[in-house]
Parts: structure tokens; sequence; C-alpha cells
């Protein structure tokens, strides 16, 4: 049985409710609870702090009238309340009219006839007092009301006229009926007097404040230059006052040139903040974290130009408005770029838990990776593309064209650390695990790791361990969602390289080599080039792009674009999942160098080392609901059965008439 916190009737849309506001003990079945009408219910006179279980604490809305059928949801949990205010007083016209337009229809009044409009003439006075009541119009002619009956509905209405001043509280919630996009929702409560209004805001709001996640000062720095320059709009009329309706105090900062986030967060007070907002692209927010990052590792006096160090988690959370070109971090930690589903999570405090990697390059420290670096092709481009700034976000395309017709490739060689045993294998569905292939992969790994020298093993053998291995290592093909249970297994708080990490060294001519963090989903790739990575496994995905003809290179890209779950399977493709990675480019002659970028940024270095720390940056973010996804997929999988194709087929009766004879 629920325990109920308080407990009153109110009109919404003109239909009687019974709301209460209850503790739900059993949790499971919460929306089957049935909450009685019984008045006798006991109700305590004060709600004390200790009594509201947040998580538990619930919002009941049951309609009177139980056959009707209304929009309005039967319950609201605690943690989708945005606000309650008492709006003002009013006069509830339909509800009160409603009574008397029965009474007024009974006297119908009609202005077709002379003579009636004559002696309705002699009842001037009285026209004021019908003047606010809704007539009907109706073409029969009856006799006027008379004077005395005229005045018994006017008094009548006087006497009611106190009871229809209703007070009304304006409760705004989150609208999470679609999981992906969420959207705010408002709803006017009207109650009898200002005593039941003030006391039900008073105790919502007691409730709102046992939910010890919400930020209450925030800090937003707007980019108005990022993306289509949308920034300061999208911030001005949609982020800020959806951050004023629920009582967020935030401190806004408009950017004036580059780095100025980044210097402020490093140099600022920031004690009074319960969080820091970006709202642009992910540049943006690559300034923000590399600012907070670089901050908690000089509190902590650390030495950031070790490779070896391990950094600190900051105290604040980061919030991401999108209104960039890609924002493809957005996508890769709410599931889309919408500014008010991104807002609306900041507000309800959800919180995640990322990966972050440190860069080191021969000199030491160069910045913290959150999505992505590149080196050659996917490099190139946005080398290239910071020429072409006046093009706008048109420049990734024409860029991405010309380095298509180029196709070069780079001479490079990649030592990847491969994710520690046991944390792969955490993962692994062991059913699905050939323990034969496994300790073959293992040691054949074992054995290339010893053997540096790759001309004591054949090429072809070397290829062929590897991609067994490659296979074994992302056998686990699975999301990250939210509420992941992978990312959850938090074992260490640091990848630490162990005795057993495995080292597999790869050399080659590289068309791009790519280490995501996230599966970077952009608008134009639905599943991002790396579907699978986790966001805090504590381990980063390497993707190598071998050189090939531009056909093959462009099997990659299509891949990549619509449908890289299985991007791996592709000849000039190979897939590790590692903690650590050093790259190292082999310069025949400089120009033959490609160009580094990591998050969006140039970076510049001969050798690169990447490194993983565990969920070290907490973000204002959901994760990805993707049962829709893996909904549509599994529709097209379908489909790709009947026809073997994605694409529509246009002989799809002969496929059918194929697969059912
Ligand atoms: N006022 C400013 N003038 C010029 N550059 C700025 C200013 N404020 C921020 N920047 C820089 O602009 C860069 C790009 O910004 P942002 O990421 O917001 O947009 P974008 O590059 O269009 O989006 P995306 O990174 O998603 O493609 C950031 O690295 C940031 O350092």
């Amino acid at each position: 049985m629920p325990s109920i916190l308080y407990s009153t009737t109110c009109y919404i849309k003109n239909d009687l409710y019974h709301l209460r506001i209850c503790v739900d003990n059993n949790d499971q079945n919460s929306t089957n609870t049935q909450i009685t009408t019984d008045s006798s219910t006991s109700i305590p006179n004060d709600i004390t702090i200790d009594s509201i279980i947040p998580s538990l604490t619930r919002l009941h809305l049951i309609p009177v009238n139980e056959q009707k059928l209304t929009l309005v949801p039967r319950e609201i949990i605690l943690d989708h309340i945005l606000s309650v205010k008492q709006t003002n007083t009013r006069l509830n016209g339909n509800r009160k009219h409603s009574s008397d337009i029965s009474e007024i229809n009974n006297i119908n009044f009609t202005r077709t006839s002379s003579i009636e409009q004559s002696r309705r003439t002699s009842y001037s006075t009285l026209s004021s007092l019908i003047s606010t009541v809704t007539v009907p119009r109706i073409s029969t002619i009856r006799r006027p009301p008379s004077l005395a009956r005229l005045f018994s509905i006017q008094s009548r209405r006087d006497s009611e006229a106190h009871l229809m001043h209703k007070t009304l509280v304006k409760l705004s919630y989150v609208d999470v009926s679609n999981s992906i996009r969420w959207n705010i929702k408002r709803l006017e409560i009207e109650v009898d007097t200002k005593d039941i209004a003030d006391t039900l805001q008073l105790k919502v709001n007691l409730c709102l404040s046992t939910l010890k996640q919400r930020p209450h000062r925030l800090l937003a720095f707007v980019n108005p230059f990022g993306g289509k320059g949308r920034a300061r709009f999208v911030y001005d009329k949609t982020v800020l006052p959806i951050f004023e309706e629920a009582n967020i105090i935030v401190k806004s900062i408009y950017t004036q040139r580059a780095n100025e986030a980044k210097d402020y967060l490093i140099n600022e007070d920031l004690n009074e903040y319960d969080g820091v907002i970006c709202v642009g692209g992910d540049g943006m927010f690559s300034e923000l974290c590399q600012g907070l990052l670089l901050r908690t590792s000089q509190e902590a006096q650390l030495n950031i130009n070790d490779p070896q160090v391990n950094i600190t988690q900051p105290k604040l959370r980061i919030g991401i408005i999108p209104a960039g070109s890609t924002d493809a971090i957005v996508f890769g930690t709410t599931g889309l770029n919408d500014p008010i589903t991104s807002t609306l999570q900041i507000i309800v405090g959800e919180t995640l838990s990322i990966d972050i990697a440190t860069i080191h390059n021969e000199q030491g420290f160069v910045r913290f990776m959150a999505a992505m670096l590149a080196y050659g092709f996917f490099g190139d481009i946005i080398h290239q593309s910071d020429k072409w700034r006046f093009l706008g976000p048109l420049r990734y395309d024409v860029a991405g064209f010309c380095q298509f017709i180029l196709n070069r490739s780079y001479d490079t060689e990649v030592i990847v650390t491969l994710a520690s045993s046991d944390s792969s294998q955490s993962t692994l569905p062991m059913s699905n695990v050939n323990h034969e292939v496994e300790s073959s992969a293992m040691s054949d790994s074992q054995h290339l790791t010893n053997n540096t020298n790759s001309e004591t093993i054949g090429n072809n053998q070397i290829d062929n361990t590897i991609k067994v291995l490659g296979k074994l290592v992302l056998s686990t093909s699975v999301f990250c969602k939210r509420h992941c249970e992978k990312c959850a297994e938090r074992k260490n708080h640091n990848a630490n390289k162990t005795n057993s990490s495995l080292e597999i060294t790869r050399r080659g001519k590289y068309t791009t080599i790519n280490c995501l963090n996230m599966p970077c989903r952009t608008a134009k790739s639905k599943f991002g080039i790396s579907p699978f990575v986790h966001l805090g496994d504590g381990s980063f995905d390497v993707i190598l792009v071998k050189r090939s003809w531009r056909t093959g290179f462009l099997r990659f890209l299509w891949q990549v674009a619509n449908d890289s779950r299985s991007i791996e399977n592709l000849p000039n493709v190979e897939r590790y999942r590692v903690s650590e990675v050093v790259i190292r480019p082999i310069h025949i002659n400089q120009k033959r160098c490609g160009n580094w970028a990591c998050d969006g940024e140039l970076l510049c270095g001969n050798e690169i080392k990447i490194r993983i720390h565990r969920q070290v940056l907490n973000l204002f973010a959901s994760g990805i609901q993707f049962d829709n996804i893996e909904e549509n997929t599994s529709k097209k999988e379908k489909q790709k059965t009947k026809c073997g194709s994605l694409f529509r087929c246009k002989k799809r009766k002969h496929c059918k008439k194929d697969i059912n004879p």
C-alpha cells in the first residue's frame, strides 16, 4: 500500500481529480498501484523530509469519473517533476457558465421578431446581467424572461461567484513517453482556495528538495559561432526559459574567442556551481573537458606529462546543448541532438560516467580525448576543412571528396595493447565463446607479442591469428546503452597495463587509423564508425584501414554511413578493443606524413600514445535508449532475409516466392 503524503481534489481541464503525493512502497508495478479514493485514508499533517523516499515518490492524478478518456497522466514520478508554481486566481468561465447556460437555454432569446426586439429594449437595464453569458442562437421564438426570473438567476450567480474563483497551480514535468526525445509538459491544476495551492506547492517543493542529483547553479558557455551560428538563438529562445522554469540559476558566458571557456575553467573560482554547460559542438565540449580535467590534475598535483599518469575525476559534471556541425558526442550520449532533450536531462540531473583517454607525444601531454582521434584520411579532412571555414558545415563534404580523390596512405607502425583479458571476457556471453579459439588466439597473440620480428612468422600466419584474435575480442557485439551492465562493472578505476596485457604490433600502409572512445554516431552515420564501443568500460576501439583501391575505401565509407556493425569483415579493415595504443608514423619524407585530429581539433606530433582512463568524467546525460534502433534494425534484417538486400528490392515478388514457395 502506498503511504499518502498529501491529498486534495482539484480540477484539470474542467474535470475533477483526486491529487495525491504518495510514496509507493512497492516500486515494481507502481503504475498498477491502486490508489483508493476513500477519503478516510489517514494522511499525515506534516511531511518530514525523512518520510520522503525520492525514487518511490509519485504524484497521482486519479479522475473522479474514471470512465472519461483523458490525456492527463495518472502518475508523474518525482524525478520528472520540474517545478510547481502558483500563478493567478481566475474565474473559471467554462464550468461556471455551463450551469447558467442551461438556465438561459430555457429562457431562449431571439432576435428575429421586431416585437420581441422592442420588448427586449425595455429590459436594457438587465442586458448587462446577461452580457457575460454565452447566448445560444435559437431560431424558435419564445417569451422573454420575467424580471423576477432574471434577478433570481443573477442573485444565484452572485452567491456562487466566490466559489468559482479558483487558484491555479502550474505544474511542469518531463514527458518521457518517447524515451529518446524528451519533452516538457505543463498542467494547470485548479484548486479551491489559496491555502490549498500554498500547501500543494510547499509539499511538492519539499519533495523536490530531496532530489540530490539535481543541479541548482550552472555555468554555461555559448559559442555564438558554432555550427550554423545558431547557438545563441537556441540558448536564448529555447534553453534559458526552461532553466528559468525549473528554478535553475545559470551564469551565461558568450565566448569571444577560442579557448576562452578552457581558460575560465582552469583559472576562475568554480565553487558555487554544480555543473558546467556548453552550447555548441564537439569542439566546445572538448574545450570544457580539457579545462576541467586540467584543473583537477593541477589541484591533485599530478605530473600530466607522464604517459602513465592516472587522472582524477572532476567534481563538476558537464552538460552539452547541441548547436554544432556534427554533434557526435551528444548523439553518442543522449541518442540524438535535440537541445530540449539535453536541457531536460541536465535539469533532472541524469548522470553518465564516460572514459577519457590521455594523449601524449614525444614531448609530453598533448590533450584529453573524449570521442575520437584520427590519423590520415579523417585528420586530413579536418586539416583541409579548417582552411575552408567560409563554406560552413559543407566544408567537411568538400574536403572529404578531395581527400577521397587523392586516396593517400601512410606508412605507420601501430602497437595496440588489448583491453585486459578479464574485462573483455567478463563482457563475453560465455556461451558464445569458443574456448578453443580463445586459447589458440591467446597463445598465438602471446607468441606475436614475444616475437616482434615478423620474419620469424609467415605473414599469412600473423594475419590469420590477428583476425581470430580480433574477432574474439570483438565477439561482444552489444551496444552501450542506458544503464549499461558492461560499463557498470567498475572493477578498477584506471585501466592499468598488467603483465597479462596482450600487445600486437602492426605495420603497413594505412589510409586511416582511428581510435574511438565513442561510437561517433552522427546524422550521416546511424551506427557510427564503431557501434559497439562502450562509453565507460575502460577500453576503446582502434580501426585500421589498410591502403586499397578507391573502391575498397569507398566500401568502408559506405559501411560507416549505413551499417558499420560488421565493418571488420571488410578485407582492408581491422578492429581491436584496446586499453592503450601507440601510433608511430614511419617518415620517408615529411610530406608523406598524415594529419592528426582529436575531437575535431588538429594535433601535432611524430608519435602518439593514447591511454584510457575509466569513467573519469561525469556528464549530464542519460545514455542511449537502444530499443527503438534495435527494433528498426531487426525489421531491416527481416527484409534482408527476404531479398538479400537492405534496399527495397525491385524484384520483391520474386524474392518472396523464393522464400515462401
Ligand atoms: N567566440 C569564438 N570565436 C571563435 N572560435 C570559438 C569561439 N568560441 C569557441 N570557439 C572555438 O570554435 C571551435 C568550434 O566550435 P564548436 O565545436 O562549437 O562548433 P563546430 O566545430 O561547428 O561543431 P562540431 O565540433 O560539432 O563540428 C571550438 O574548438 C572552440 O574552441
